[in-house]
């Protein structure tokens, strides 16, 4: 073979072009660790010498130290290395350069016997670990490396759970940072071909997983160099072939002798497991996690507890003593929901029979009607326990946490049956799937939905559980969770009647201390809040009850309710707020504008109170009425309150040079009635008996934009005329403005008895039952009887319509 038959000296002469020194300077070849500093230093004080000499004695010294075969040639060379080092005064022809080369054998000598030393120690420690590989591993740094893994101890504890995720992370850096490296020694490609290449050292290469090239050397070769594995890392293969065909081109080496190269993966079923790893141990970890979260021994709700249900447990025994007598009002619905108290109580009577429970109902109305208050007297009638729950408790960023609380909260409730769960705010997650808008954003509460859905399929009515779930939206509801098998039962429950909130008063007003006789009292108070919910009712007892500690009565009186009846109305008043003399004339003309139209049209609600004391809601004065309960609103009605409310910019026109913004809400309300009689209830001949329900958000209006400017015009022409009404009625009673609004202006507050005083008698009766029983002390008249119109007044005359 052409690379055996090459001379040691004539290969390193014929790589004397090439940058020897500056591929050593980059790594220490055929050297333990010891010499290498020892050589780079050398080479940056040989300026003079020929390179490829100073390689070829490197070489050479090496041979020389190492190997048991010495060749005769070899042997000379160390000889010689010996003598020089052993006689220094030894002068050649050349003595600088002589010298020169002398001090340069002799350190290459030195290191070369160190060198050796460190091997034999190295290959003797070895021998009695029998770990020839780990010998391996150690590299350029062999004696170090050793060193290091005498000291390491693998204390492994036992391992549980998060325990063995830490371990094969643990594997795994170990993995990356000591057994990723093959055994032998590591080299550059410059080195490789400069010393093992070149020198035609080299019998065949193989490619280990496309990645590293272990390097086999011939027999002929330095002994040194066949004393190790050597191995360099390629980029990629494509660049190592196209370098060995370059290299090998250069030396001229023939095609039948080029070197072999092989190709090979090693260790592929263990480099697989060990690079997929890191997967494993991420997707056993949240398995784990998971399994936790939702397995069924999961701890505290799983994860984090989120996927806990939230619902609070009233016990029947300690918390819910509320019972039907407490729940005032609302006569049919309790009937209703008496039946699921029967079926709790005695649900054998009914199973007897083949009959089934409804398995729940929904319960909607505005809001504090006492729909929560119901759902707690039927847990407390029949005598279970109540888990109550908002349905925005089940709401989270996280798709799937909502579900989980509807499964834990069912899995409590059959462990507690019989019981009642109580979902308040049903809305929330029950609302019609895919009605709103928001992209992405409804999977989570279509999950819960989804989930609510099949929890109350898959109950069993002899699971003797029965949901009760709270909504003020229930158009808003999946049909989905009305049908038969589910919220069987709907019952509404709407803002009390007078009769209902005299009811409630009394309920509430039996906690009060006070003297009044309570009948009286709580019709007057039911007269006087028309549009209170059962919650308002509750809040003016306590606000009285307040008002009159702070006054240090010694008993609740009419005053502290009506004072309380106002502050839930319009706030506290804001005494602090001073107004300028004008804007306090301006209120005074705008809410007397405001009580003559109520006391001249025929519709209008009775009159009761006007003030000009500025309230915390923003109002700087305000005319209080005493609505009936009217079920139906007439378009005369209509017409006439549109007008009153208007009275007050009226006014401001009549008796100022321009107006004010004070009328704003005023506006809102007019022209909110007015559009409702255009698009909702047919009292638009232009627009015709036509319902535009716009009460969902949509984008695209329910009419063509003809109808749309139609729909304007129409508004505008009601709410003119409207104005016109009220222009003709306010100039013909200019005067009684004035008499109101001096009043005003000195009293800041004028009731009933001062406007009858002032304006003389309504002319037209009170068409509010309640209010002339039980506040004008009147007889009971029927409102259906309207009272004859006087003729000088245009609130007599009939409203207008297109
Ligand atoms: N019919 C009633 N009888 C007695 N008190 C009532 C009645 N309705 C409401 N209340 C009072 O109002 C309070 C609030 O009522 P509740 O919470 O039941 O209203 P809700 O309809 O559930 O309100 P929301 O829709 O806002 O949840 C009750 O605690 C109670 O004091």
């Amino acid at each position: 073979m052409m690379r055996r038959a090459i001379p040691l000296i004539r290969s390193v002469a014929g790589i004397g072009a090439r940058p020897i020194f500056a591929s050593s300077a980059r790594g220490p070849l055929l050297m333990g660790s010891t010499t290498i500093k020892e050589n780079l230093g050398m080479s940056s004080c040989l300026p003079r010498l020929q390179r490829q000499s100073v390689a070829s004695m490197v070489f050479r010294g090496y041979s020389t130290g190492n190997h048991k075969d010495e060749k005769p040639d070899k042997g000379a060379a160390r000889r010689d290395s010996n003598e020089e080092h052993n006689n220094p005064e030894k002068s050649p022809e050349n003595p600088s350069e002589d010298e020169y080369v002398t001090q340069v054998r002799q350190k290459l000598a030195k290191a070369m016997e160190k060198a050796k030393r460190d091997r034999d120690r190295d290959g003797e420690k070895d021998k009695g670990n029998k770990e020839d590989e780990e010998r391996s591993f150690s590299g350029t740094s062999g004696k170090k490396k050793s060193q290091g893994q005498d000291s390491i101890e693998f204390n492994i504890p036992p391992m549980q759970g998060n325990h063995i995720i830490i371990a094969l992370l643990a594997t795994y850096l170990v993995y990356l940072f000591i057994f990723d490296r093959p055994a032998g020694r590591e080299l550059t490609w410059q080195e490789f071909r400069v010393s093992l290449l070149d020198k035609g050292f080299v019998e065949r290469l193989t490619v280990i997983n496309r990645k590293l090239v272990r390097v086999t050397l011939k027999s002929n070769a330095d002994s040194l160099a066949t004393s190790s594995t050597w191995y360099f890392t390629i980029g990629s293969v494509d660049s190592f072939e196209r370098n060995l065909e370059e290299a090998q081109k250069e030396l001229k080496i023939p095609a039948s002798d080029r070197i072999p190269v092989a190709y090979i993966d090693e260790g592929g079923a263990w480099n697989t497991i060990l690079a997929l790893l890191p997967t494993i141990v991420v997707v056993g970890a949240l398995f784990w996690l998971n399994r936790r979260a939702t397995g069924a021994n999961a701890p505290g709700g799983g994860l984090f507890g989120v996927g806990k249900s939230r619902a609070r447990l009233f016990n029947q025994e300690t918390d819910i003593k509320i019972k039907f007598k407490d729940v005032a009002g609302m006569d049919e619905a309790k009937e209703e929901i008496m039946e699921f108290v029967k079926f709790l109580k005695e649900p054998a009577k009914y199973e007897r029979l083949g009959a089934k429970i409804p398995r729940g109902a929904i319960l909607s109305g505005p809001p504090g009607t006492g729909k929560t208050l119901l759902a707690k007297a039927t847990a407390g009638e029949a005598a279970v326990p109540f888990l109550s729950v908002s349905g925005s408790e089940f709401v989270e960023m996280f798709v799937g946490i909502g579900a989980s609380r509807v499964r834990d909260l069912f899995k409590t409730a059959r462990k507690m049956s019989p019981c009642i769960i109580f979902v308040d705010e049903i809305d929330a997650i029950g609302k019609a799937r895919g009605r709103t808008t928001s992209m992405g954003a409804n999977d989570e509460r279509e999950a819960t939905l989804n989930q609510l859905l099949v929890e109350m399929d898959g109950f069993q009515t002899s699971d003797h559980v029965v949901v009760l779930a709270g909504t003020n939206r229930p158009d808003v509801l999946d049909s989905a969770l009305m049908r038969p098998g589910r919220f069987d039962r709907h019952i509404n429950i709407d803002l009390p009647d007078v009769e209902g909130r005299k009811a409630i008063f009394l309920v509430h007003l039996a906690k009060i201390k006070t003297f009044l006789d309570l009948d009286n009292l709580s019709g007057k108070l039911a007269a006087l809040t028309a549009g209170f919910s059962g919650a308002d009712i509750a809040n003016c007892c306590n606000e009285a009850a307040l008002i009159a500690a702070r006054k240090q009565a010694n008993s609740v009186e009419m005053i502290h309710f009506e004072a309380a009846i106002e502050r839930v109305i319009a706030g506290i008043e804001k005494k602090s707020r001073v107004l300028t003399k004008e804007d306090q004339r301006t209120v005074a003309y705008h809410e007397a504008g405001h009580a003559v139209c109520g006391w001249f049209l025929e519709w209008a609600d009775p009159l009761l109170k006007v003030s000009i004391i500025p309230r915390s809601i923003g109002a700087l004065g305000y005319a209080q009425y005493a609505p009936a309960d009217n079920m139906l609103m007439s378009e005369k009605q209509l017409m006439d309150r549109m007008t009153m409310t208007l009275g007050g910019r009226v006014s401001e026109e009549m008796h100022f040079p321009t107006v004010t913004s004070g009328a704003v809400d005023d506006l809102k309300k007019v022209t909110r009635m007015a559009t409702m009689m255009v698009t909702q209830w047919g009292m638009s001949r232009k627009v015709g008996l036509v319902n535009f329900d716009q009460s969902e958000q949509t984008f695209n209006k329910p009419f063509s934009e003809e109808t749309a400017t139609i729909i304007d015009e129409e508004v505008r022409r009601i709410a003119t005329e409207a104005h016109t009404r009220c222009v003709e009625l306010l100039t013909a009673k200019r005067n009684e403005i004035k008499l109101i609004a001096e009043e005003l202006l000195s009293k800041e507050v004028i009731n009933r008895e001062d406007l009858e005083r002032l304006l003389g008698a309504r002319p037209f009766a009170d068409r509010n039952a309640a209010f002339e029983k039980y506040v004008a002390g009147k007889k009971e008249t029927s409102p259906d009887l309207p009272s004859p119109p006087p003729n000088d007044t245009p609130g007599a005359e009939p409203a207008p319509t297109a």
